[in-house]
This record gives structure tokens, sequence and C-alpha cells, in this order.
């Protein structure tokens, strides 16, 4: 059995895969301006699953195209492997809850995997290879000439991740991606996405508005605070891999984390829990 060690939630700037500082976000300006995100700091390390959780609206996908270089914060900055990010950066790739509207319905499975790879310096043989490669990784190699229609939904965004695969990132970014499915693809997909960060030594950042799923993934979660979004609290998760989605879910471990999570979130940001235990 391997045992991965959990990251630590002090990270320096040097070992640092994502470090984002001091961001702020406004939206609008004048009387109708809304203030999203507050000062917001943090440290992500090589190969660390990190899931973010927060109260809905909290801030979370306007944080992930910040950190996507869709959306330039009002203040701060952010850098992914000491470069700062001020476009859409070569080594990140990101995968959404809405799959059936990020496939392409006219393209076979494995054109939509091909498809944004077109955009690099690679051939038209290579990019084949690439896409079975990246389908077989998330089970799907003899469906390669399938079109997304004829698959289903979990099948559809095991289709978004191979694509996401394809780009070979260094940090996947993952926003609600299995909110969509029914509970036992969710549970596959988990573990497929957690093979495959230690398959391609990825780091992972990992928005959920599910609990359970926050801490069975992460290594740490970041608890956000109501808008506008603030670090509630770091948690690191020391759970032992491999992970197992019902004796994990038993340990005394796993119960108390969840319950922790849960109660930061009901506080809406008071670290005490807000009185409502
Ligand atoms: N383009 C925009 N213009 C103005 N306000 C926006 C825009 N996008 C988001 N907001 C507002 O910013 C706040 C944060 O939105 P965001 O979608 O980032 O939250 P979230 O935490 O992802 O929400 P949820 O948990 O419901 O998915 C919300 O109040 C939202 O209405």
């Amino acid at each position: 059995m391997s045992v991965t060690v959990p990251m630590t939630a002090t990270r320096s700037a040097v070992d640092a895969m994502l470090q984002v500082e001091g961001i702020t976000h406004v939206y609008g300006q004048g009387a109708t301006a809304h203030r999203a995100i507050e000062n917001l700091s943090f440290t992500v390390g090589p190969r660390e699953f990190v899931s973010i959780v927060g109260p809905s609206g909290a801030g979370k996908t306007t944080l992930l195209r910040i950190l996507s270089g869709l959306l330039t914060p009002t203040e701060g900055t952010v850098s992914l492997v000491g470069e700062p990010v001020d476009g859409v950066p070569e080594g990140m790739a990101m995968v959404f809850q809405d799959y059936s509207r990020s496939l392409l319905p006219w393209l076979s499975i494995e054109k939509n995997v091909m498809f944004p790879l077109t955009r690099t310096e690679a051939g038209r043989d290579e990019r084949r290879r690439i896409a079975r490669e990246s389908l077989e990784a998330v089970g799907l190699a003899d469906r390669h000439d399938r079109y997304p229609w004829q698959l289903s939904g979990g099948m559809q965004q095991r289709v978004a991740i191979a694509r996401a695969l394809a780009y070979r990132p260094r940090l996947l970014l993952m926003d609600e991606p299995f909110a969509s499915v029914d509970a036992q693809t969710r549970s596959d997909l988990e573990d497929l996405v957690l093979s495959l960060r230690d398959r391609y030594d990825m780091t992972i950042l990992f928005v959920t508005h599910d609990i359970d799923e926050s801490v069975y993934l992460a290594d740490r979660v970041l608890v956000l605070s109501r808008p506008p979004a603030h670090l509630v609290e770091e948690i690191p998760v020391p759970i032992p891999h491999p992970r197992d989605q019902i004796t994990t879910k038993e340990t005394d471990e796993f119960v108390d984390l969840r319950g922790r999570v849960a109660r930061l979130i009901r506080s809406g940001g008071q670290p005490d829990g807000g009185g409502s235990r």
C-alpha cells in the first residue's frame, strides 16, 4: 500500500506551484459595485490536492477565473511556478461542471480531445496519440469514435477530463465538476481524479459544494467566508492514501474533519463555528 504524506499548510514562495497574494476583486463600479473577494492569499505546492469550499456566492468561480487568467483581479497577484499569471497560462487546464456545453456534439470524442491541441506544435499523428492516451487514462479508449451524445453524463465528464489531460497540465482547476452526475458515478470520478493526480503528477485545485467530497479528495481544504470572500481557515487532511469511499468515510478522523468544515461553512466565516454547533 502506498502512503502519501499530506503537504503542510505553510509553504514558501520558493516551492510553490501556485501563489495567490492579496487578491481583491470588485465587479462593477460606484453604487452597484459588488465586492466578491477581499484580500485573499494562499499557496499551493507541487502535487498538492486542495479543495475550496464556501457558502453559495462566496466568489469561488470568480477565484478560478482569476487563477486561469480569464479575469484580472482588481488588486493582488497570482503566480504559477514563480511566473505572474496575466493571461491564460501554459501548463494549466480547467474542467467545468457543465460538460454538455463544453464538448462539441458534431465531433467524435477523440476529436473533441484532439481539438484544443491544434493550437500546439504537435502534428496530427502526435495529437491523435495524445488523445488516445488521455482517453485510455479515463477508461474510454474503446469508445474513441463515439459522439458525446452517445455517452452517459459521467462518461461525457470523463471526456472533458481527458481533454484537460491532453494539455499535460501541471495545474488542473476543477469547478464543481461532478455536481451534475449521480452519486455512484460521482464516487467513481472522484477516485479517477485521485489516481490521475498520481499518474500525471498534477497539482489540483477543486471547487465543490460537497463537504464529504472536499475532505475525501484533498490534502488541504480552504474554507472561504461569505462575500466578500476571505480565507476563514486552511484545514490539513492527514488521511493516508489510497483512500476508500466506504472505509475512509467511516474513520473518526474523516468524520471530525467533515464536521469542522461544515461548521465553518455554516458560520459563514466565524472560526468558532458561529455558535451553531
Ligand atoms: N460578471 C459578474 N458581474 C457582476 N457580478 C458578478 C459577476 N460574476 C459573479 N458576480 C457576483 O460575484 C459573487 C460571487 O460569484 P461567484 O460565481 O464567484 O460565486 P461562487 O462562490 O462560485 O457561487 P456558487 O457557490 O453559487 O457557485 C456573486 O454575488 C455573483 O453574483
